[in-house]
């Protein structure tokens, strides 16, 4: 197979060494010999080990004009991933043996990174009956996550079944946590700002309330459950507090929660409409200090690609989201790293070993260790960006980030010993 030596390159932020990767694997590399290896100069770069996103929109089936798993999985190398989780809300939706195996063989086909899809927890999206979660658990696709993400599992007694039902195969439940009736016709954040633009308002409690329940459920049936983008102060609390007592619960964060405020909706640009909405800067600083502290177990980007039609128009027709695989560790240095909140093994733990953990990926998220699979970034944190939507692997172009200097560079990804992106590049 192929041999790389990485020279002088800062793992996980530490003092400059050699990176050896030999058939795959990381190598020792003061005791291998490195004949015939090809040569990648890493001064001034930092190792990270390969990213994993728990929350990746391919929309293949049914969207092609918006993503495919090809372009979406060329994005996430771009952006240094090597694992991602595909969301379930496709057409057809990934209820079925059949729709997981699909998206996880052209996962495998297009090569750029493994893809791991996430099951629907009901029949359709529909939240009324329970999808086949045993069958997807069994199949090639190995489904641990499910998610009806872009809906709630909003009928507690379904909660509390699929909650049940995936302790049979160490599975987790991801909630999109938005209580429907809380937030009809909801367009941003509640607040005196969404009175004042005139946009309906999303409270804070429509997503905490869904979040209190569902720890409840999750402690009262003794599983698994993880929350999907979370965005606001009072989620944080209740995480903290419900981990406090020992529940099973994991959290994500999303790149846009971390940065952006509630306030860019005074622009009327639907390139800022996402689901949940951008919050207040308490709620960001709230979040940071979440994912810091470890109460926020990781990031997600939520990478949510919808073609310009669906988003250049009037703000209450957009659809909600924003693309997020290519600059999401930019994002995660420019609001957590340089302030000194995170430092790079942080960072590592955030974005690969706890998301595949959470995933119960086991090729995945082993660090840089001797022996651990060679599935590797290279990051330059040290040069500035402007980010240029044309230059997107992605097939959409929603980035708010555009225009935006953002700092730091993917240089190069390894998966399993072989690059995917070389000179920020794809392979
Ligand atoms: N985040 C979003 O704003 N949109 C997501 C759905 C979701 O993640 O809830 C999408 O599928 O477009
Ligand atoms: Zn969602
Ligand atoms: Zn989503």
């Amino acid at each position: 197979m192929s041999t790389y030596l990485i020279q002088n390159v800062s793992v996980l932020g530490g003092e400059p060494q050699d990176l050896l990767l030999v058939d795959g694997v990381v190598a020792d590399a003061s005791a291998t010999p490195a004949e015939g290896a090809q040569v990648v100069d890493g001064t001034g770069l930092i190792a990270l080990p390969g990213l994993v996103d728990l929350h990746t929109h391919l929309r293949e089936p049914g969207r092609e004009d918006a993503e495919t798993v090809e372009s979406g999985t060329a994005a996430a190398a771009r952006g240094g991933f090597t694992a991602v989780h595909a969301m379930a809300n496709t057409d057809p939706v990934a209820d079925t043996a059949g729709v997981v195996e699909q998206v996880w063989r052209l996962g495998r086909e297009a090569g750029h990174c493994d893809v791991f899809p996430v099951g629907a927890v009901t029949v359709g999206l529909a939240g009324e009956r329970l999808a086949e979660l045993g069958a997807m658990a069994d199949s090639a696709a190995r489904v641990r996550v499910f998610s009806d993400d872009g809906k709630c599992v909003h009928d507690a007694v379904l909660m509390r079944r699929a909650l049940e039902y995936v302790k049979a195969f160490d599975g987790v439940v991801a909630q999109h946590a938005q209580e429907p009736r809380l937030t009809e016709g909801a367009q941003m954040n509640e607040g005196e700002l969404s009175g004042r633009l005139g946009l309906a308002g999303w409270p804070a409690v429509a997503e905490e309330a869904i979040i209190a329940r569902d720890v409840l459920l999750a402690e009262h049936v003794g599983s698994r459950l993880h929350v999907c983008h979370v965005s606001t102060a009072g989620s944080v609390e209740l995480i903290r507090w419900a981990k406090g007592k020992g529940v099973d619960v994991t959290a994500e964060v999303c790149p846009h929660h971390l940065l952006l405020t509630d306030e860019l909706a005074a622009t009327y640009d639907p390139i800022y409409k996402v689901n949940p909405p951008l919050r207040t800067a308490r709620d960001v600083e709230a979040l940071r200090a979440g994912l810091a502290d470890g109460t926020i177990d990781i990031v997600a980007t939520d990478h949510a690609p919808h073609p310009h039609e669906d988003k250049d128009c009037e703000w209450a027709a957009a659809a909600f989201g924003m693309l997020g695989l290519e600059t999401a560790l930019s994002i995660v240095q420019e609001t957590m790293v340089d302030p000194g909140l995170l430092d790079w093994a942080g960072v590592a733990d955030r974005m690969s070993s706890a998301p595949a953990r959470i995933g119960r990926l086991d090729d995945h998220g082993r660090g840089l260790e001797v022996g651990a699979p060679a599935h590797v970034v290279l990051y330059d944190p040290s040069v500035r960006r402007t980010v240029d939507p044309a230059g997107s692997a992605s097939l959409s172009r929603n980035t708010p980030y555009r225009g935006m200097e953002l700092p730091g560079r993917v240089v190069a990804t390894f998966l399993r010993g072989v690059p995917t992106v070389l000179d920020g590049e794809l392979v």
